[in-house]
């Protein structure tokens, strides 16, 4: 949802036949920087106009990047006349759209959008030279963005196609029954989320050193948001470093199985004084503080007791983005749990039980493709062109 990616207008894909069924093919279009983009270092962010916006701007988000590329790659940028998330661009596409459409959950992850006034920053960024003309038009999440331009797989054409939204909030939609839920997703990155009352407003003036966002979701509502950069991709990072390791010592062995190996030697390790600070891509709010090891005995070194250390790391970071008591504060009754590095290691989520104040229970349907189609029949039901 921070990504961009960017494409010539009339020119972003063709609509070929794969056996019977029309499929499109992108064409005139760049390559996605995506929300894992470090090229905007703490210097260059800190030479960008200050947004007016309650959301501060990082490395990875859309407008960053936009910056990045006029000051780096000028020639670049002008080779393309629409830009927009890679979700903006398969809506743009599947109905034919001119000018691309996007969601404010997108603009806002962006960068430059006020929530308020539902508009971009426009004047401060002509004023710093910003290809505004590549900024989509924005409406409200659960608007129809267009009808599909052509049958595609199954689904006929002229079917209404709803503006695509922030993949956090689709996520958080389909499993968020209540007010007092909060969701915990741990898979590439983390996210730990709880919706504020309706009448909450944030504060107007961003704060990057902030660890909590507020990222709008629905019917002017906000979603509270600790973001961390360093969920399973960290522990990603240690098995791919023991598989080199392994090969540099000559020996072989399956990323699949150091996983199940040190899952289960840290199951049998309850507990352990090593403690390991995962943040090996520094955070958003601290983008310079990395990971780091401490209380080293030689008693605590086994793979259980590192695996162990790493697991209750990355949710002791989270703690310290967003304490857990701040939830129940908030009215949070029950967390629920989703995402691939969680659901597949059992003393991740040991340490996730341990840490939090509620029950953590495992939603079946977390999935932004989910919520994204339960937003759309929930909200246009009713209207008249269904
Ligand atoms: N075999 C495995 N056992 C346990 N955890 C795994 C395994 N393979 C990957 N993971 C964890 O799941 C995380 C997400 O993996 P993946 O499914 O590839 O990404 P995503 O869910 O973000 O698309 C990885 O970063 C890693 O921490
Ligand atoms: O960075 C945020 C929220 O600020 C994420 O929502 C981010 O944009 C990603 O879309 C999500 O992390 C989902 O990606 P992944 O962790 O499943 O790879």
């Amino acid at each position: 949802m921070h990504g961009v990616m960017f494409w010539k207008t009339g020119q972003g894909c063709e609509w070929t036949k794969a056996g019977a069924a029309p499929v499109f093919e992108p064409r005139a279009v760049s390559h996605l920087v995506t929300w894992q983009d470090g090229r905007c270092g703490s210097k260059f962010l800190a030479s960008l106009p200050r947004p007016e916006s309650h959301l501060s701007v990082a490395t990875g988000f859309g407008c960053a990047t936009i910056f990045w590329l006029l000051k780096n790659s000028p020639e670049f940028l002008k080779s393309y006349d629409a830009a927009g998330t890679i979700h903006d661009y398969v809506v743009a596409m599947l109905c034919g759209l001119t000018r691309p459409l996007m969601s404010d959950q997108n603009a806002a992850s962006w960068g430059y959008f006020n929530t308020r006034s539902q508009s971009w920053n426009l004047e401060i960024l002509r004023d710093a030279g910003f290809p505004v003309h590549l900024l989509p038009d924005v409406t409200e999440p659960g608007n129809v963005a267009g009808r599909t331009s052509q049958a595609w797989f199954e689904i006929p054409k002229g079917t209404p196609v709803g503006v695509a939204l922030g993949d956090l909030q689709a996520s958080v939609y389909s499993c968020m029954a209540q007010r007092t839920d909060a969701v915990l997703n741990i898979s590439t990155s983390v996210q730990l989320v709880a919706s504020m009352p309706s009448g909450f407003r944030p504060a107007q003036t961003p704060d990057p050193a902030a660890p909590v966002a507020y990222f709008p979701y629905f019917d002017r509502t906000y979603l509270a948001v600790a973001a961390s950069l360093n969920g399973g991709n960290v522990l990603a990072m240690f098995v791919h470093m023991l598989v080199q390791w392994m090969a540099d010592l000559g020996l072989e062995v399956e990323e699949s199985t150091v996983y199940s190996r040190m899952i289960q030697a840290a199951a049998q390790q309850r507990d352990t004084c090593l403690t390991i600070t995962p943040t090996v891509l520094g955070e958003r709010h601290l983008p310079d503080q990395l990971a780091s090891v401490t209380s080293i005995s030689s008693s605590d070194l086994s793979l259980g007791h590192v695996t162990r250390a790493l697991c209750r790391g990355i949710v002791q970071n989270l703690h310290s983005m967003l304490p857990f008591q701040q939830l129940q504060e908030w009215g949070v009754e029950r967390v629920i749990g989703s995402g691939s590095a969680l659901s597949r290691n059992e003393v991740l989520k040991q340490e996730v039980q341990r840490a939090f104040p509620f029950p953590v229970s495992y939603g079946q349907d977390v999935d932004a493709a989910v919520g994204a189609a339960l937003v759309m029949l929930q909200r246009n039901l009713n209207q008249q062109e269904y």
